[in-house]
């Protein structure tokens, strides 16, 4: 198997080291400057399984979701074509006499996470009998030096992990299994996997990048995690000089620092980033209450015992208990709101949201993450409903939010100026669509590169709209001079 040397010259190569971060464990540390939007790292997953197994939403090997078909013996692996198909054949014949073995109820049990160890059990073996070849970013050494954090693993769960490490020898009855080791490296999935998702950021499956895993968290990351495909690609998102630490972020960053800390226990740290030491002057933004004067941008601060509710720029109070009264019908509608979404009643629940909104508006500050994501779920409401206008308002009122939430190259900004593009694209509100467009196209050139269908698309539309506006301007100058 590949040595630990083989992994420091391939990284080296790339202007890359792992570095040892007191607090923190092993780090990738640049050893050369980066610009943004240029790719500091890609790999290929060690293994890799689309989340939905036996519905075919993705190949198996390229997680392409067309033209798919099942394998006739197992009926659980999709592929979009034979070239996939054979290049997926070595890992999925030993993978395919299992499934097929296995009844009707075991196969209900074979979930994304189980087969993901299924298929990291079965790699193992075929690279120790050298049936395919390692090399120093593609081996299970990489996969052992993984983090576990093991020992703080509550009872419940290692009790879990023994069940599953069970079901994993149940599955693969011909290989002797270590099954406390297979416990232990679920552990290792928990801290590591990465969620495969589609250039919308929208996920497909999980996978193990056994390279990407050292690089650390920061909620103001230096770079992010794109996949084309199943290839996973970090880019930079700002300059990032020699020696400089390499970090991603593990979660949604549009979130207080209390939410963002939450989000991050199961990964077993206390994050320190510049954002988390910082004044809670953000936090009182996205989560606090708005002042009484409508015009007023100041945050409020409680005093004590929550009776009253003082903005900090203009020392005007809100009562507490009025704030609480409201706060509770905003609970009890979105509630309500919900449940229409979840029957399918969308034209119910966009106008019972708006209600939600409304009151948000008046009890939130405008930059409030709650307010935000009320926003959010009525712009996914109006855009099933195809009323474009409604979307189109929701979709712009999250724009200056996501600017004050996310650093300036942040896909989600570009991904939600896209959307806008799009929309106005529809609504032939032609200036405004080749604003959004330039600006979703100068954002995700960076994190996404040039060169995907994703890019390629938003590229195409962006010369459209730019035709179509010099094509106005020119035959609006036209009728102005009278031809
Ligand atoms: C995906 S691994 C990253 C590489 C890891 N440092 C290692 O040595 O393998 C995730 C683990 O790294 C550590 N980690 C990541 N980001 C961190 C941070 N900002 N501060 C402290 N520890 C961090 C935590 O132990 C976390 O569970």
């Amino acid at each position: 198997m590949a040595s630990w040397s083989e992994l420091r010259e391939e990284l080296a190569g790339r202007g890359l080291a792992v570095a040892s971060v007191p607090g923190k464990g092993r780090a990738l540390v640049a050893t050369r400057s980066f610009f943004p939007g240029e790719v500091i790292v890609w790999q290929e997953p060690y293994v890799s399984t689309p989340n939905k197994i036996s519905e075919g939403s993705n190949c198996d090997n390229c997680f392409a979701s067309r033209n798919l078909r099942k394998c006739s013996v197992c009926r659980v692996a999709w592929y979009c074509g034979s070239a996939c198909q054979k290049e997926e054949w070595k890992l999925h014949q030993l993978e395919c006499r299992a499934i097929a073995a296995l009844t009707e109820d075991r196969k209900k049990m074979l979930t994304p996470t189980i087969r993901l160890m299924v298929r990291l059990v079965l790699r193992r073996k075929l690279q120790n009998e050298k049936a395919t070849p390692s090399s120093g970013t593609d081996n299970y050494n990489l996969v052992d030096a993984l983090e576990s954090h093991i020992s703080e693993v509550d009872k419940n769960q290692l009790v879990l992990y023994a069940q599953m490490a069970n079901l994993v020898q149940l599955i693969l009855p011909s290989l002797k299994l270590d099954l406390k080791e297979i416990a232990h490296t679920f552990s290792k999935f928990s801290c590591n996997a990465h969620t495969i998702c589609d250039p919308e950021l929208r996920p497909l499956g999980t996978g193990l990048y056994p390279v990407l895993s050292i690089i650390n968290h920061s909620c103001v990351p230096s770079a992010v995690l794109i996949f084309e495909g199943r290839t996973a690609y970090v880019r930079a998102l700002q300059p990032i000089g020699k020696n400089e630490e390499v970090s991603i972020s593990y979660i949604e960053t549009a979130a207080t620092t209390m939410k963002r800390q939450d989000d991050l226990k199961h990964y077993y740290f206390t994050c320190t980033c510049p954002r988390c030491v910082k004044d809670s002057e953000e936090d009182a933004l996205l989560e606090g209450y708005r002042c009484k004067d409508q015009k007023c941008d100041g945050f409020l601060l409680s005093n004590s015992e929550n009776k009253a509710y003082t903005c900090q720029k203009c020392s005007i109070s809100r009562d507490g208990e009025e704030l609480k009264k409201m706060a509770s019908e905003v609970l009890l509608l979105s509630d309500k709101a919900s449940s229409f979404v979840s029957s399918g009643n969308n034209s119910e629940a966009g106008s019972m949201y708006k209600t939600v909104e409304e009151i948000e508006r008046k009890l939130y500050h405008p930059l409030s993450a709650t307010l935000l994501h009320t926003r959010e779920t009525l712009l996914k409401i109006y855009m099933k409903l195809q009323d474009w206008q409604m979307a189109l308002m929701y979709c712009r009122l999250t724009i200056p939010v996501y600017e004050r939430v996310y650093p300036p190259f942040h896909p989600m900004i570009g991904l939600q100026f896209y959307t806008c593009g799009k929309l106005e694209w529809l609504l032939e509100y032609t200036e405004d669509a080749l604003k959004s467009l330039t600006r979703a196209a100068d954002v995700l050139r960076i994190t996404h590169g040039t060169k995907s269908e994703f890019m390629q698309e938003l590229l195409g539309r962006l010369e459209e709209a730019r035709a179509e506006a010099s094509f106005r301007l020119s035959d609006g100058d036209e009728q102005r001079i009278g031809r």
